[in-house]
């Protein structure tokens, strides 16, 4: 057996309850076999592949807080630190009654790779609860981000681990959790990225995953020789990824017909309407039946198990931007009979292993989310050189450093894929590329 099977093998067997764990180790390891080959004698001597998939440690702890009739509430919070050798600890937090140790680990595993291809001296770490914040107070959001900061500051810092959103995070929350870390620690510091403007926050970090989940695609056209104007998309979700991947999309010549939530989803053949879907969503918080309801051209349809959804839209770009595992095979041999060209994740891992091959295997070319929405990432990072230098860039700054940061990770992926003879392969590309520079550091540093 070879060194990645024993390591797939072994990683199986500790983690057998992990699912999606699991799923972004195979898929990693899987794709690095070429790189693996070539280096045997010293990874497997290092350990490497023992070392990048087991996290440095994992946090787990108790979080208490008071709802509005007075009853106490428990959640569980996490934060997996899972490799610091290229920079601080760096991921979201994502506020969700899904969330179990298993998620957050394949997002802290999946968040080393992408932070690395961003070219920024970022390491990988996630964290979150199963708190739900839907249909909370104000006052219950706050009392539940006091309690799990409480906790969190303890094992995070500026130079330590530097959390920021992810699904349920949002500016809201980020302000509540770094009140209450100012309030214990007594430090004024960078510690959590996606802040508000007036507190130490970056212009274009609210916009950044999703417009350079447009850049990334937008490259890949062009070196194609293709570009996105008069494309129609198909994109799902409708939180803080979707809503700026549609705006850019507008802003760059295409037409998004769909976006969904987890009870429905929208098909607007006029194009969605963006200022409209962040009333609906950013403002109110409320469900896509009010985008129906305030807009003539649009059809609402309620999400039912066995159907496509968004996926059943003809389009020539899908662009997932929800949740993980919410394209799966069916799904995309659907996209595929209805001629779509490219597919590019805006969420993080939201295409199924089979539904990506069979992508690959259709000519229809794929961009990973590691890659495609690595974005939002960058900007933080960009957002923790502003904080250290105390100085705030502007707009244009920002969004210009976003998209050069964007069409890199797109030549990088796409150079180390065809330095490895699988041209094309951009999942291979970017696990290679973001592989390859954590595991350089790794092996400088010495056995840890
Ligand atoms: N925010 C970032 O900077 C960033 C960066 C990189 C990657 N990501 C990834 O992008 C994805 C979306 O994150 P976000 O920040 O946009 O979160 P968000 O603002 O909380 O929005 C999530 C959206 O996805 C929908 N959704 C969640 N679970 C769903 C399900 N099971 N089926 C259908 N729709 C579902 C939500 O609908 P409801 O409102 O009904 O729950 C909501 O519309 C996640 O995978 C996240 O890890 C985020
Ligand atoms: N949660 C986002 C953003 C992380 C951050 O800005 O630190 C991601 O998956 O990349």
């Amino acid at each position: 057996m070879g060194y990645v099977d024993e390591v797939l093998e072994l990683v199986s067997k500790k983690n057998a309850d992990q699912p999606e764990f699991l799923q972004a180790v195979t898929e990693v390891l899987n794709t690095l076999r070429p790189v693996v080959d070539a280096n045997e004698e010293l990874y497997r001597s290092n350990a490497i592949l023992e070392r990048i998939t087991e996290p440095d440690r994992v946090l787990m702890f108790r979080v208490p807080w008071v709802d509005d009739k007075g009853q106490v509430q428990v959640n569980r919070g996490f934060r997996v630190q899972f490799n610091n050798a290229i920079g601080p600890y760096k991921g979201g937090l994502r506020l969700h009654p899904s969330v179990n140790l298993g998620i957050i680990k394949f997002l802290g595993f999946e968040q080393v790779f992408k932070n690395s291809l961003t070219s920024l001296p970022i390491g990988g770490g996630k964290g979150g609860s199963d708190f739900d914040p839907k249909g909370k107070s104000d006052r219950e959001i706050m009392a539940f981000c006091q309690s799990f900061m409480t906790e969190l500051c303890k094992y995070i810092g500026a130079d330590v681990d530097v959390p920021a959103g992810d699904i349920g995070t949002g500016a809201r929350e980020i302000g509540f959790m770094f009140g209450q870390y100012k309030r214990i620690r007594g430090t004024y510091e960078g510690v959590l990225t996606g802040k508000g403007l007036s507190y130490g926050g970056s212009l274009a970090r609210t916009e950044a995953t999703g417009y350079g989940l447009l850049y990334i695609t937008e490259e890949l056209m062009k070196c194609h020789g293709d570009s996105l104007e008069g494309k129609t998309i198909a994109v799902s979700g409708a939180g803080n990824v979707a809503i700026y991947a549609i705006q850019k999309a507008q802003q760059l010549g295409a037409k998004v017909v769909t976006c969904s939530d987890s009870t429905g989803w929208i098909y607007d053949p006029e194009g969605i309407d963006v200022e409209l879907l962040r009333e609906v969503k950013e403002v109110k918080r409320a469900r896509l039946t009010e985008y129906a309801a305030a807009r003539k051209s649009a059809e609402y349809h309620e999400k039912k198990n066995g159907e496509h959804g968004v996926w059943s839209v003809k389009c020539d770009i899908a662009l997932p931007c929800a949740t993980q595992n919410e394209l799966d095979l069916e799904d995309a041999k659907q996209l595929v009979a209805n001629g779509v060209k490219a597919v590019c994740e805006g969420a993080n891992m939201p295409t199924t292993l089979e539904a990506t091959e069979y992508f690959q295997n259709n000519g229809v070319m794929f961009i990973c989310g590691k890659a495609a929405n690595a974005g939002g990432v960058a900007t933080s990072a960009l957002e923790m050189s502003q904080n250290s230098e105390r100085l705030s860039w502007t707009f244009e700054e920002v969004d210009a450093k976003l998209k050069n940061i964007m069409v890199n990770i797109y030549h990088n992926i796409d150079d180390a894929a065809k330095r490895y003879g699988m041209e094309g392969n951009y999942v291979a590309g970017a696990n290679i590329a973001g592989f390859e520079k954590v595991v350089n550091a790794m092996l400088a540093q010495g056995v840890y």
